[in-house]
């Protein structure tokens, strides 16, 4: 995949999703992002990428960073909006945010 490729199909799952985590299936932050999201907010349009499991998953992570600045993973995006990663979504919830940004 090119470049172009690897941006229109990133682009497209962040703009077609209320809520995208960008994962690897082993990674226990993205488990954490990933429970709190199933537990409090199963409702919500949510699209998981596990980026070990896809043959382009390294080129995404590249153009993750480029977007966002962030190389980690988890990396979330909700409506649209880079968030960060496990932390960042435990704080949003804890601090009684995250609830306004999933509406
Ligand atoms: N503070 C971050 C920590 C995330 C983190 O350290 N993730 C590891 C995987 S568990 C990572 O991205 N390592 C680099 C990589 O996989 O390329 C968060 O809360 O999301």
């Amino acid at each position: 995949m090119t470049r172009a490729d690897i941006k229109e199909r990133v682009d497209k799952i962040i703009e077609e999703n209320k809520v995208a985590v960008f994962s690897k299936s082993y990674c226990p932050y993205c488990m954490k992002a990933k429970k709190l999201l199933q537990n409090n907010y199963s409702d919500v349009q949510t699209t998981v990428l596990e980026l070990d499991t896809e043959n382009d998953g390294a080129q995404i992570q590249d153009y993750l960073q480029e977007k966002s600045g962030q190389r980690t993973v988890p990396n979330i995006f909700i409506g649209q909006k880079h968030i960060g990663g496990s932390s960042d979504l435990a704080d949003l919830e804890n601090e009684g945010k995250l609830k306004a940004l999933m509406a």
